[in-house]
Order: C-alpha cells, then structure tokens, then sequence
C-alpha cells in the first residue's frame, strides 16, 4: 500500500558533519518524486535517512521527525529492519546475490527477515514481484538459474523484483539507471511510471530529462559551498521546476548554468 511521507525540519549528520540542513517535504502516495541537484547536495544522503539505512554507519545520525502516514520511522520503538521492509532501496548498481537462483533472489527479504513460506505462496510471491518488475516473461523458464547470469537491465529489474517482494509501501531508487545502456534505462523508465500505482516512488537522479520523464514532482538540493549543508531549495510540480521555478538557485540549475 502506498504511504505519505513527510520530513519536517530533518538535519542529517555523519559523526558532527552536518550534511544536510532543514528539509521540510510531504510526498504524497501514488507519485513519483525525483531528486534532482548537484554533486555532494546530500540527495543521497537524505533518501538513506528516509528509510534508517544511513544510521548504519558509525556516528551518523537523524533530527527532526520522518513520518510514514503519520508515524514517525525513529519513534521510540520502531525496528529500523521494519522500517526498511516497508521502505524498500534500490541501488546504483544492480546488486543481485550472486550465487542465488533468480528466484531465491526475489524471495531473499523473506530469507533475511525468517519469514516461512509456503512453496506455493512462494510461487505466487516470486511470479507477483517479476510480472510487477517487467520481467516475468524474459526469466520464467530459468527461475533456478543465478541471477548474475541475468543482463544489467535484467538485473536492476531483478532487485525491484526483490523489493516489491516484501510488499513495500515506498520504493527508494538511488540513480538505478546510472549503470545501465538506454534501451535497459527505458525499460526501468516504463517500469518506474506503473510501481507508481501501487507505491509511492523516489528517484535520485542527475539526468533531467529522466526526472522530466518519470517524475510528477521534482525536489531540487543545493549546496552553497564545501563544508556547507545541503539544503531543499525547491520542491514542486516536474513541469514548474523545469518550466517556471520559483528559485533563482533552481532556474540556474535546470537552465544549465551551473551544476
Ligand atoms: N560516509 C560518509 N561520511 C562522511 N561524509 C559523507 C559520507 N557520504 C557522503 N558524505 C558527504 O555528505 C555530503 C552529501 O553527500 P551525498 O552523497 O548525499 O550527495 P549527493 O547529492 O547524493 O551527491 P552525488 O550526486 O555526487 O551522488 C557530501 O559533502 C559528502 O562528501
């Protein structure tokens, strides 16, 4: 089920580096967001606080309040591999388990989390996650083979696959074509416009005219120096920020001056 997410006032740290300063957001569910700006504006850095992947380094840490429909995912309590299944992250990289099958692949959250499947609910899980990715029809007859013997697109698609498994309510996507030929970009493309019926979507990206493509809204970061915060400069409709942004910072940035 696609959920709400809200940021309000989140500051995000590596051990006293303030790497990103102040974020206030509320990206509704159904939609696809991207996250546009230049290198080292914390992008990435914000997305891996949305779903408790950045704490995993030492010293880092979250302020403020991050709220999936309401609640808040560092509310005292909450199990951030909780979090994490309902938030699910794909990579730059397409990063499939080398050695498993395809389809132990798709079903590995379940593994991690220990989660016992019945083989036909497993069935119906791996063939529900690969239909959803786009990519049922190009691997369903070697479902047993390893999923490195897949294309890079495949791959990518694969780890969507592995995503959705789990039932996710927010897919986080960090630059996921930025490894990947054009015809394999397209095909995440296409993929990325239907998860958006079912969950909400973010994107980092630092193509345009793919945040042109595949977003509805677009949130543009800025940084005003080394050493300085990342800040949200800008966030609004796709078309306005690429159109008839309101900030001079953003105008710059999508017109090409700088960045
Ligand atoms: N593991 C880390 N430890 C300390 N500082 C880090 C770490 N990772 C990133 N940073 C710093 O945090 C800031 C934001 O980096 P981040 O990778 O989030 O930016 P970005 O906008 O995603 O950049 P890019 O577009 O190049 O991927 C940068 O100053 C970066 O050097």
């Amino acid at each position: 089920m696609s959920k709400r997410i809200q940021a309000k006032d989140v500051d995000v740290y590596y051990g006293k580096f303030k790497a990103v300063e102040g974020v206030n957001i509320d990206i509704a569910p159904r939609t696809v967001t991207a996250f546009i700006g230049p290198s080292g504006c914390g992008k990435t850095t914000f997305l891996r606080a949305i779903n408790r992947m950045h704490e995993v380094l030492p010293g880092a840490h979250v302020e403020g309040q991050l709220l999936l429909d309401g609640e808040d995912v560092y509310g005292p309590g909450v199990d951030p591999v909780t979090v994490r299944s309902q938030i699910g992250m794909v990579f730059q990289r397409p990063n499939p388990f080398p050695t498993m099958s395809i389809r132990d692949n798709v079903l590995a959250g379940y593994k991690l989390n220990g989660t016992r499947l019945s083989r036909s609910r497993a069935d119906e899980i791996v063939e529900k996650s690969l239909r959803g990715a786009n990519l049922w029809n190009e691997v369903k007859d070697r479902l047993d083979k390893p999923g490195s013997g897949l294309s890079g697109g495949q791959q990518q698609r694969l780890c969507i696959a592995r995503s959705v498994a789990v039932s996710p309510d927010v897919i986080l996507m960090d630059e996921p074509c930025s490894a990947l030929d054009p015809i394999s970009t397209l095909a995440v493309e296409d993929l990325i416009n239907e998860l958006k019926e079912q969950y909400t979507v973010i994107i980092v990206t630092h193509n345009m005219q793919q945040a042109a493509r595949v977003a509805d809204k677009t949130a543009f970061f800025n940084i005003q120096g080394i050493g300085q915060p990342g800040k949200l400069i800008e966030f609004d409709d796709t078309n306005v920020i690429f159109n008839n942004p309101s900030n001079q910072q953003t105008e710059d940035y999508v017109s090409g001056r700088f960045g």
